[in-house]
């Protein structure tokens, strides 16, 4: 017999609905983490040309072939929890996490990290300080943080511009500010492959193009050599002359 919607009780219908929603929530944290994770692109990747290769040793009956693409299917899914470990932990601790009250918490703290940021990096490059700030968004960048130190600390002017202060031991390398904290220090960066850019721009500069050219971060770079400061974006620098244009595109690209 055709179950129709009349046939359901109230709470059947509530049972099949409430259903449909897990299944739905479940698809869309996968399909965040894989467009959030610059990994699992990549993984997303392969896992799309195993599934091509399978068919096509199907289709000609290939059979050695069919069976190794066979077991690679079988074990994949345990690849993917093992490689995806740190992922799934840091999203079902969000999810834990992301009460109203939280929410509200850290929108108020962006507006005093705009400051913060545009002060810190004023105050850098008037003393001519070289510093190199990535702001990870929604991609994250867990792959570059292993080897630098974790901070985890409340951000502070006085923090930010300690860290780059050229005697100390962590001013090499990138901050990276996660979640509205200074999250790191020292971390290293994939450099730009670009070979179009201006040669006075060094291995510094070339870092902050290059993350943003992986990810949706936005990167603030000082010039330990000229005192100038910049924003790299989307595979872009822009070089600025003045804070307040500084951090009025700080706002608006941070929102
Ligand atoms: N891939 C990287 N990841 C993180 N930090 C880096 C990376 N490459 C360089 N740096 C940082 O930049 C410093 C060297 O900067 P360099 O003088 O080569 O670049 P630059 O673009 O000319 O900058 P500046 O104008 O400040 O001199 C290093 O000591 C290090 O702190």
């Amino acid at each position: 017999m055709i179950n129709t919607v009349e046939n359901f009780t109230f709470f059947e219908l509530l049972l099949v609905c409430l259903d449909v929603y897990f299944v739905w929530l479940i698809i869309y944290y996968i399909l965040k983490l894989i467009k959030s994770n610059v990994r699992a692109v990549q993984i997303l990747k392969g896992v799309m040309l195993i599934y091509l290769i399978d068919i096509i040793s199907q289709i000609f009956d290939l059979y050695t072939l069919s069976a190794l693409i066979g077991n690679i299917i079988d074990w994949g899914l345990l690849a993917v929890i093992i490689i995806f470990q740190p992922e799934i932990r840091s999203g079902l601790e969000q999810i834990g996490r992301n009460s109203t009250m939280n929410r509200e918490k850290n929108s108020l703290a962006v507006n005093d990290i705009h400051s913060i940021l545009a002060n810190s990096v004023e105050f850098l490059a008037k003393r001519r300080i070289g510093a190199l700030i990535v702001i990870e968004r929604g991609v994250k960048l867990d792959e570059f943080i292993t080897p630098s130190t974790i901070i985890d600390g409340e951000i502070s002017q006085e923090l930010l511009t300690t860290i780059f202060v050229p005697t100390t031991p962590l001013h090499d390398g990138a901050v990276m500010i996660r979640d509205g904290k200074l999250y790191c220090a020292g971390a290293y960066l994939p450099s730009t492959r670009r070979e179009d850019i201006n040669k006075a721009f060094g291995t510094r500069h070339r870092a902050a193009i290059g993350i943003s050219e992986i990810s949706d971060s936005l990167t603030l770079v000082v010039s330990e050599e000229t005192g100038r400061y910049s924003i790299a974006y989307k595979g872009e620098l822009k070089v600025y002359d003045r804070i307040d244009t500084f951090k009025a595109d700080l706002e608006k690209y941070l929102g």
